[in-house]
């Protein structure tokens, strides 16, 4: 599935009404219709009606079938509600297309019985267009309508609300009418079902404005809106539906869009994963590539042990750790199916700039070198880390403290390399290597990481909720397996032995890092199932829950 901005589903729209010759007002058309598909079916749910309706059709047809009967007919279930009369709702209309395209499902409501208003939130003579029609129509069919500001709208009285007032043509935080009318539905305590995306939300960044629209639903309209993936707009938006409108999926290719929700089917489809991750029948440990670790000091020797352990339970044939010789004697025995190898230590405990030697020459029998969970800082750390990028010939993952080095690095002037980088920021590492501060980090997580991807030719996993996966080539994917209660330290680690672990296995970057993603999601996501409190997952759950 595509994401898109809001420039490009102008885009898209223009394509499809200029080169396909679809006219406007049938897309709008399409889009009013499926979103009132949508407030039925949640009017349906809550009215308790669930799948009888549907279930009775089959069953009538069953019956009549049983029977002989040659003949039969069916309605629009889609549009059919049995307690339509239980139900008033309000349209809230905005002067553009997203008005209109509330005004279009208004109609559709009211065939179905549900009582409809209008709420306008400007003059209607000011709408022009495809919106202008609607309201004609709309006017012709006898909905009631009211003008906010003008007439007495008290949203006690609905029993729901649709949401038409901005979309992706609104520019800036809501103001005048609109932002009262936003605040007003917030505060009804009304169910709310947001036409495209909620009113006040950034409909590229996910930046919410104040006031915004707190949806229940959202019927996004032909294609997944950027803002509606990343937080807060994520919050806002509730459970968002995706409808198609009558704009072929094809012209998202046409017009160049690089960015996808990461599915089984994109992970199958586009990036060509095996999912199902066979296994030869005549495999053995050395068909599925030896990861060599480089973590862990004194202070955080779990950190390198909760990697290790991620990367053997993600399938590679073998994990070798190299860890500071102090170390050995509190991890010998900790994971008995490790390899361990002894790199020398500082009396502290920390790493010696001078074990790079040794790294370099294990690397050499390695399929994947992984640094910096656990690692911590010591002198001398960026030429350790430049000789390790320029000397080593196999993928690298680069993590944690190792982030934090790069980070202090001028690394754009190493030389290149011809086995790809991994890198797997959390949004403060991310700010530290982007120079920014974390909340303009969070400000546009997809840019973001597609820009800094691109111009340091490295892979990006930027971390936390919708972790964003983007390649050197211009491509990101936005994963959405997880849980809250993935927040907890060692959770990234994890996820680096993961990665790593499929990167040994054969798997390319792209591949490694989306796919390594949605596992540590999935893993997580099974983890909190696992505890009767989400809040109790730690790390290691994760793991045993590969
Ligand atoms: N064929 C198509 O194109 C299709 C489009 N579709 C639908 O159209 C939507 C996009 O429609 P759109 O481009 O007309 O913009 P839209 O979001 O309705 O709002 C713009 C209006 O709001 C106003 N306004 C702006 N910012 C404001 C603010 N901060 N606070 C207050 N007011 C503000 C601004 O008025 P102005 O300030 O310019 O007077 C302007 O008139 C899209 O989300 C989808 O729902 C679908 O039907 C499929 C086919
Ligand atoms: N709310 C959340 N939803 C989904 N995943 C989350 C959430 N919070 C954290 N995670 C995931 O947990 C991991 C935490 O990583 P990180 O912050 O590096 O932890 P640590 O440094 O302690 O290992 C990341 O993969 C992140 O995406
Ligand atoms: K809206």
């Amino acid at each position: 599935m595509y994401l898109v901005t809001a420039e490009q589903m102008r885009r898209l729209d223009g394509e499809t009404i200029q080169r396909l010759g679809i006219p406007a007002i049938a897309l709008m058309e399409n889009a009013g219709r499926v979103i009132a598909e949508e407030i039925v079916a949640l009017c349906r749910r809550r009215g308790g009606e669930g799948c009888r309706s549907a279930a009775g059709w089959e069953d009538a047809g069953k019956d009549a079938a049983l029977a002989g009967a040659a003949f039969q007919v069916s309605a629009d279930h889609a549009l059919t509600l049995d307690n339509a009369a239980a139900e008033r709702w309000f349209i809230l209309v905005g002067k553009g297309n997203n008005g209109g395209d509330g005004l279009a499902a208004a109609r559709y409501l009211r065939e179905t019985g549900i009582a409809v208003t209008l709420v306008y939130a400007v003059p209607p003579e000011s709408l022009s267009g495809e919106a202008a029609l609607q309201r004609d129509a709309a006017a012709a069919m006898g909905l009631p309508a009211v003008v906010y500001g003008r007439d007495r709208v008290d949203l006690a009285e609905c029993s729901g609300i649709l949401d038409a007032l901005l979309g992706t043509g609104a520019a800036g935080a809501p103001r005048g009418a609109y932002a009262e009318l936003i605040a007003a539905a917030n505060s009804s305590g009304k169910v709310i079902v947001s036409a495209d995306i909620p009113s006040g939300l950034n409909a590229d960044t996910g930046e919410t404005h104040e006031p915004c629209i707190h949806a229940s639903v959202t019927v996004c309209l032909a294609f997944l809106k950027r803002g509606l993936l990343q937080y807060p707009g994520a919050g806002a938006a509730g459970h968002v539906k995706v409808r198609a409108i009558g704009i072929p999926a094809s012209l998202a290719t046409n017009i160049g869009v690089q960015v996808h929700l990461l599915t089984p089917e994109v992970l199958h489809a586009h990036l060509g994963v095996d999912l199902a991750r066979r296994r030869s029948p005549d495999g053995h440990k050395g068909t599925y590539g030896h990861v060599l670790l480089a973590a862990g000091t004194l202070r955080m020797s779990g950190a390198g042990l909760l990697s290790a352990r991620a990367a053997l339970r993600a399938g590679c044939g073998l994990v070798t750790w190299a860890l500071p010789q102090k170390l050995l004697p509190s991890i010998i025995g900790s994971a008995p199916e490790l390899m361990l190898a002894d790199v020398g230590s500082n009396e502290d405990g920390t790493w010696r700039a001078g074990s790079v030697s040794e790294l370099l020459k294990l690397s050499k029998e390695r399929d994947v070198l992984a640094v910096g969970p656990g690692l911590g800082r010591f002198e001398a750390d960026t030429e350790w880390l430049r000789n390790l990028w320029e000397g080593t010939d196999c993928p690298l993952v680069i993590d944690a403290d190792a982030l934090n080095v790069l980070a202090d690095a001028d690394y754009k002037s190493w030389a290149s390399r011809r086995h790809p980088v991994i890198l797997t920021p959390h949004p403060g590492e991310m700010a530290r290597l982007a120079r920014i501060t974390t909340a303009e980090v969070q400000r546009d997580r997809i840019s973001l990481a597609m820009g800094y991807a691109k111009e340091h030719g490295v892979t990006l996993v930027l971390k936390g909720a919708h972790t964003v996966i983007a390649t050197p080539e211009g491509q990101a994917y936005v994963n959405t397996t997880g849980h809250p209660g993935m927040g907890t330290g060692g959770a990234g680690d994890v996820l680096t032995g993961i990665i790593s672990s499929l990167l040994a296995q054969g798997l390319n970057e792209a591949q490694a890092a989306a796919f390594g993603v949605y596992l540590h999601g999935l893993a997580g996501e099974r983890a909190a199932l696992q505890r009767n409190n989400p809040a109790a997952i730690i790390a290691g759950d994760i793991i045993e829950a590969l």
